[in-house]
């Protein structure tokens, strides 16, 4: 018996079957988290896989995320190195993709400290407002002529909106770019950022493959895209007389000429760039998923609406501004949210670690150079962890304290441990504020003919899980007819 356990601990995770070359990229689909699910319901929670040359490993449990993402953090807290995101970053001069290393931990301190701080967050309260104010508006013109509203490209137009005025200082509606150009270029480097690169799983030979299909020259088209836009946002800073908040482009602006910023180097306009790119491709589409899946959810559901309607409702007594200080008193909405990143989690593998040193789950040895996943999504759908896993049931949160701020492993929409979300607090005040504000202000209802069952449930692909199909409501006005 203790020859087999000894043997058992120096094994590697179980593997599904591989082919030579490509190994088991063929196994992932369109949707590799829920391919990667059935295939943990068969190989367990800990799996390797082999994705061309490049040794996978996945974890699907909570214990098994808590072992990598807690206990082994140090061992596995770096990032591959990846042709999309490698471009994109300016070299890995951002925080999301940059390796493990002295310097993103100064640079994550220094943006925890000034870009994301909660303090940061109640400056641009003001933004906030003013955008949903704009979008109650446009919602109140539909409610009056009856007619739908696409709940989907409403929430991305929020927090595109906010998101750039918090960061450029400006939104696009007449000016460098209009939002449709905006959006674009955003949907362009998404792409690359989620695409599968063949010279990742192809070190020596892949470049050629992404040469040939095209996907190179797309991919330095996106580059100097969104190169070309920062300039024009730096020089527009430059020219402006602004005032008002200060804006993440003046505040970095501002830290550039700060020599002792990052401890040991000066911060550059490519340090910038990388920043700001994070900044966009980390809080636009993350929020507006998340707002769509919720009401999504909530349609499907009119007992759930009813209930974090009068919640909202009881809350605001007729006021007719909803504050920060409003959200802290919606329990149930709280809830609606958790309920939705555990259906939903708009990261639904994380975002890939490089582990760099070798640590063991569950007694399998996990080598250096692996590449490491951890599948939040299966996580939230696995019916031994949660009761009636796949009904959408905000009560299930009532009499425990699961919270998804990475200390419970059965829910991390924001990952857990050193490479936790720091745009967390940011992320989760846009996400509640935008919902309440639709759910005080309106009631809903389905498209004429149209019943609960017609609902699109589908994801589409990427690196985010949105919703495949637009959701189109109609709004009704709720305080014109109290
Ligand atoms: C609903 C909103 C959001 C969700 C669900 C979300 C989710 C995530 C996830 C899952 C990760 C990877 C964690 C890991 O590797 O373990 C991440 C990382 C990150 N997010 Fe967010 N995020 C959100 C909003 C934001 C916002 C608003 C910002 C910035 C303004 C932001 C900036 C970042 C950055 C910079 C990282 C990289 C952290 C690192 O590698 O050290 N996120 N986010």
């Amino acid at each position: 018996v203790f020859k087999h356990k000894k043997r058992q601990k120096n094994q590697q995770p179980p593997s599904p079957p591989s082919f030579p070359i490509i190994g088991n990229l063929h196994q992932l689909g369109e949707l590799p988290h829920q391919s990667l699910w059935k295939l943990s319901k068969k190989y367990g929670p800990v799996m390797h896989l082999k994705l061309g040359r490049v040794p996978t490993v996945v974890v699907s449990s909570p214990q098994t995320a808590k072992q990598a993402l807690k206990i082994h953090d140090l061992h596995c807290c770096s990032r591959p190195s990846l042709a999309g995101p490698r471009e994109l970053s300016y070299k890995y001069l951002d925080i999301v993709f940059s390796p493990f290393n002295d310097y993103w931990k100064e640079l994550r301190r220094m943006c925890m400290q000034e870009l994301f701080s909660a303090k940061r967050v109640h400056l641009i309260q003001p933004i906030k407002e003013e955008e949903v104010k704009k979008l109650i508006n446009s919602v109140s013109e539909s409610a009056s002529q009856k007619t739908e509203v696409n709940l989907s490209k409403k929430f991305l137009d929020l927090t595109v909106s906010v998101v750039c005025k918090a960061a450029f200082g400006l939104s696009f509606h007449g000016t460098v770019l209009n939002n449709d150009g905006f959006n674009k270029l955003i949907r362009e480097a998404f792409l690359f950022l989620g695409s599968f690169s063949a010279s990742d799983f192809f070190p020596n030979s892949g470049w050629i493959i992404d040469w040939l299909t095209g996907l190179q020259g797309r991919r330095e088209k996106s580059v100097s895209d969104l190169d070309a836009f920062y300039e024009q946002m730096f020089d527009l800073h430059k020219q402006e007389n602004k005032k008002g908040v200060e804006d993440f482009v003046d505040l970095l602006l501002r830290l550039e000429k700060d020599e002792a910023v990052l401890g040991y180097g000066k911060l550059t306009r490519n340090h910038i760039k990388a920043i700001l790119m994070n900044v966009l491709l980390g809080a636009i589409n993350t929020s507006a998923i998340t707002m769509t899946w919720a009401m999504t959810e909530l349609i499907r559901n009119p007992r759930v609406m009813k209930k974090v309607q009068s919640e909202i409702r009881n809350q605001m007594r007729n006021k007719s501004v909803i504050t920060l200080d409003d959200i802290d008193h919606l329990p149930y909405l709280n809830m609606v949210i958790k309920e939705t990143w555990r259906l939903h989690p708009p990261v639904p593998l994380l975002v890939p670690r490089e582990v760099m040193s070798e640590f063991e789950i569950n007694g399998y040895k996990i080598q250096p150079k692996t590449l490491l996943y951890v599948n939040v999504w299966a996580m939230g759908r696995d019916p031994d962890i949660w009761k009636d896993a796949e009904t959408f049931l905000p009560e299930r949160f009532v009499d425990n304290n699961i919270d998804f701020k990475g200390q419970n492993f059965e829910l991390l929409p924001f990952g857990s441990g050193r490479r936790i979300c720091p745009g967390m607090y940011m992320g989760t005040t846009m996400v509640e504020f935008g919902l309440a504000n639709m759910l005080y202000q309106f009631d809903w209802q389905l498209q004429e003919g149209m019943v609960v069952e017609d609902i699109d449930m589908e994801e589409s692909p990427g690196l985010n899980t949105s919703k495949k199909k637009d959701l189109l409501l109609v709004p009704v006005k709720y305080l014109d007819h109290c």
